[in-house]
């Protein structure tokens, strides 16, 4: 498979704390790739060094082939980038604000035109293109950053978390916008800190934390090691402080975690654990009153692997 992007051992400090610490990975030509981690895991700082905003203190970053370094801005043509922040003029028409960034790759006339409309249709707002986004909602002016990105076609697309804080119908309306330029062939880098997002739209995940790469791979292979592993979320009217101690004991219970009304039991698929578990809850007159099933999920690997949840 060809590598579109290559990152190898990348560093980058702000004075004495390292954002950024060994960092490598690589993305393959046509692939959506989540790079997932919590908040402050260095995923921003990476985005702006793969957007040649920062520069790192160390290692080897090859985009589309090239050395970034020496290549800027033959590189920097074939990417869009789309940042946290966002960064549209709130004064001037969406229209505008698309042909604006347009503009920079060099996109002029007919085909500016017909760019910015696509890319407008794209994310679903070519009915508000006279409107200015003073008047959008969050989600809307989220979806118009992305447009700004996307006018000038370009090969490689990264996004810095681009759903933080929108409403549901813009977050579906940027996933599946995201799905469709993948298949259209736009390789795409998503960061995000919901696992959700990227069990949905990701073909790889790099996991995070530290500034550094803690895991890589499919969702598939990332849950494997959970394959035989489920979670009873078991709601009770009470329980004694000794339950958590009590359940543990039973032979499958990996893990038992306390909520105020509720346990989350871990426990081996293998095992006829859950009859021993309900048999001891009724026995202490618990009341189970609602019981929810989860698989293995990202959750589960972020927290065997640094010990936190990924939201905390
Ligand atoms: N401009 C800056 N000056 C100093 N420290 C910074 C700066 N930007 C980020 N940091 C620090 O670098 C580390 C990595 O931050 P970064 O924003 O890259 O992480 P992140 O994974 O993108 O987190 P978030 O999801 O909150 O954006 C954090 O400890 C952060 O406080």
């Amino acid at each position: 498979m060809n590598k579109i992007l290559e990152v190898q051992h990348i560093e980058k400090s702000y004075r004495e704390n390292k954002a950024v610490d060994d960092l490598s990975f690589h993305v393959n030509e046509g692939e959506i790739l989540g790079l997932l981690g919590p908040n402050g895991a260095g995923k921003s700082t990476t985005i702006s060094i793969l957007s040649t905003i920062l520069k790192s203190d160390a290692g080897k970053i090859n985009v589309f082939d090239l050395p970034l370094e020496s290549h800027i801005n033959e590189i920097k043509g074939r990417l869009g980038i789309v940042p946290q922040e966002i960064a549209i003029y709130e004064d001037i028409s969406a229209y505008r604000n698309v042909a604006f960034f347009a503009s920079l790759y060099g996109l002029k006339k007919n085909e500016l035109e017909e760019r910015v409309m696509n890319a407008l249709a794209f994310v679903g707002l070519e009915d508000k293109k006279n409107d200015a986004p003073k008047t959008f909602s969050g989600g809307m002016k989220r979806r118009l950053n992305i447009a700004c990105a996307i006018a000038h076609q370009p090969k490689l697309l990264i996004l810095d978390e681009p759903t933080v804080g929108i409403d549901p119908q813009s977050r579906n309306h940027i996933l599946s916008s995201l799905k469709r330029l993948k298949e259209m062939g736009t390789t795409i880098i998503y960061t995000t800190h919901y696992m959700e997002e990227v069990e949905e739209i990701a073909d790889r995940i790099v996991i995070m934390d530290k500034g550094t790469k803690i895991a890589e791979g499919t969702l598939k292979q990332l849950l494997e090691r959970y394959k035989d592993t489920l979670i009873y979320k078991l709601y009770l009217e009470k329980f004694s402080s000794d339950i958590e101690k009590q359940l543990s004991d039973i032979d499958g219970v990996e893990a038992v975690e306390q909520a105020e009304d509720f346990l989350k039991i871990t426990v081996s698929k293998n095992d006829d654990a859950l009859d021993k578990i309900i048999l001891l809850l009724v026995q202490q007159n618990c009341h189970i009153t609602k019981m929810e099933t989860e698989e293995g999920n990202l959750e589960m690997v972020f927290l065997e692997l640094t010990g936190k949840k990924l939201r905390d």
